[in-house]
């Protein structure tokens, strides 16, 4: 790593050595116009930093790291199309599948931009002729359903989105198979008619166990109940495995291709968002893509000091870097967002879990953070006890969306309160003081109070950052996703490491090969720990005879 970086990197953590680096109630108290001096807004999107403890000294401190490790230039080398995951030797071309038609786009030497709007258009025929009834199951009847079997990126994100933007207009119901776990299919079947379900077969590469060993349980209920010959009209693949897809039986007409210059946890907005697209209607899916191209644009093109993503990314690696925080909690304040943090825990933790920088050495600090979340108020119900009183803090962003999608207004002013509560208790706390004279006045004996005060005192000056969306509609769940996309971009860059292979997942799927066999009853495996608990699980299986 260059010098230049590496006195970038210290003059962060110098930063950090300063007590008041932890002290966010001070930032207000110096600065009173802090919470709209921290805030930033892009495509209706309002981002507030205000309650971490970045001030102007650390902020100008990572905007140097940002220059010194290139971000900007290699955001630029992506856009540009050049072969940025090396790795893989490929480009990283995720923010052409929303561009418009005539963004003229490559990735290397392909037209990246007529690639998409190829597809994009056949896409759109086939989600119109349906809606219209002109594509119809093998009996004649309407589709209601679309199955879509995926795993990972070809399940995470089309499944938060639907669900995100699953309303009263919806056009079909959508359901997601990803688990190989049989319980999963056993749990959707039921709710299923053959004759009216439209299977989806997600699969980047076409070969994945789990979403093949699922895509052959649901061919073969599709075929008993409706016959082999029924098979065309009820499925359709989304790949860039054209072969594949023609060995599986998929005519050409219903195969939907990608390109592999789409990483899978980024392919949403490209055929694996065929299911959002048949579930929401065309316009809604084109909205969503709409959403996506403004934060892209935004990312392009605004200055350092005002970039939503970069201020988010600096503000990431001010907490994992500086003040050594390793997880991070996601709590979406809208229901319909409780697939977010699922689906950013594979955008962010696959592109960010890496050991080695991009010329292989070992990185000489943390990279990616732990990410978890919930649903708020849900989440206040559980994991918030250690967010407020574990000793160590847990950056939260907060995600809340203005105005809801039903009339229940009392009910949403309630959604609002605990969310802008959360951030504020972490940020103000309770101390000690606060709390005996409470207990005081509750009438509690002193001897009492003394036991407990500890117990009760909140240390406040936890971090947060705040997301709030005008409405959960296509354009802001787009720019939404997008903005965390390109923070993970930006990560990336700061800590030079490649964001985009994900190599950390394939021992395991090498390994499940020899151990599927001696379960199969084939030769036990070969590590001891593995071949003793197949002896337990052997034993507790019951004879089916
Ligand atoms: O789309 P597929 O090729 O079936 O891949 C599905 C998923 O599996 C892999 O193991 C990767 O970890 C993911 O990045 C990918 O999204």
């Amino acid at each position: 790593m260059s010098n230049t970086i590496e006195a970038a990197w210290q003059a962060v953590t110098d930063l950090a050595a300063d007590p008041a680096a932890r002290n966010i109630r001070a930032r207000f108290t110096a600065d009173p116009a802090r919470a709209s001096r921290w805030t930033h807004r892009a495509d209706g999107l309002v981002l507030d930093l205000s309650r971490t403890s970045l001030d102007e000294a650390s902020l100008a401190a990572l905007l140097a790291l940002a220059d010194a490790t290139g971000v900007f230039a290699r955001r630029d080398a992506m856009a540009r199309g050049e072969a940025i995951n090396t790795t893989e030797a490929r480009a990283v071309m995720h923010m052409a599948l929303r561009a418009p038609a005539d963004a003229g786009l490559r990735a290397g030497a392909e037209d990246a931009s007529a690639t998409v709007h190829d597809t994009l258009g056949l896409m759109q025929s086939f989600v119109e002729a349906l809606h219209a009834g002109k594509i119809t199951g093998s009996t004649g009847e309407r589709f209601t359903d679309v199955l879509n079997i995926g795993i990972g990126g070809s399940d995470l994100g089309p499944a938060m989105a639907a669900r995100a933007l699953s309303g009263p207009h919806d056009k079909l119901r959508a359901h997601f198979l990803g688990n190989v776990d049989a319980h999963a299919w056993e749990a959707i079947r039921p709710n299923l008619d053959p004759a009216r379900t439209l299977v989806l077969i997600a699969s980047k590469t076409f070969t994945t166990q789990e979403t093949m060993a699922n895509a052959r349980l649901v061919r073969a209920w599709l075929a008993d109940a409706l016959g082999e010959a029924a098979l065309p009209r009820h499925l359709a693949a989304l790949s860039t495995n054209l072969q594949a897809t023609a060995d599986f039986g998929i005519a050409p007409a219903r195969v939907f291709g990608f390109r592999d210059w789409v990483g899978g946890r980024f392919s949403m907005w490209s055929a694996i968002g065929l299911a959002i697209a048949l579930a929401q209607g065309w316009d809604r899916f084109a909205r969503l893509l709409e959403g996506a191209h403004a934060m892209d644009a935004h990312f392009l093109h605004a200055p350092p000091r005002e970039n939503l993503p970069l201020l988010l990314a600096l503000t990431e690696t001010w907490h994992v870097n500086a003040l050594k925080l390793p997880t991070r909690a996601v709590l979406p304040y809208d229901e319909r967002l409780a697939r977010l943090p699922a689906h950013l825990q594979q955008v962010e933790m696959e592109s960010l879990g890496k050991g080695v920088t991009l010329s292989g050495q070992p990185v000489a600090r943390a990279t990616g953070p732990v990410v978890f979340g919930e649903a708020g108020t849900n989440a206040q119900h559980s994991f918030m006890q250690l967010i407020h009183q574990g000793p160590v803090p847990v950056p939260v962003d907060f995600i809340l969306v203005a105005n809801p999608d039903h009339g229940h207004a009392d009910s949403h002013r309630k959604l609002l309160a605990n969310g802008l509560a959360q951030a504020e208790a972490l940020l103000v706390g309770r101390g000690a003081d606060a709390v005996a004279t409470e207990m005081r006045a509750a009438g509690i004996a002193e001897e009492r109070i003394a036991a407990v005060l500890p117990h009760r005192v909140f240390t406040g000056n936890r971090p947060s950052v705040t997301i709030l969306l005008p409405r959960l509609d296509p354009f802001s769940l787009g720019a939404l996703v997008a903005l965390y996309e390109h923070k993970v971009f930006c990560l990336g860059a700061l800590w030079g490491i490649n964001a985009f292979d994900q190599w950390g997942v394939e021992l395991g799927k090498q390994l499940a090969g020899p151990i599927l066999k001696a379960l199969e009853g084939g030769a036990p495996p070969e590590h001891p720990a593995t071949a003793a608990m197949l002896a337990e699980i052997e034993a507790l299986r019951a004879d089916p005879a």
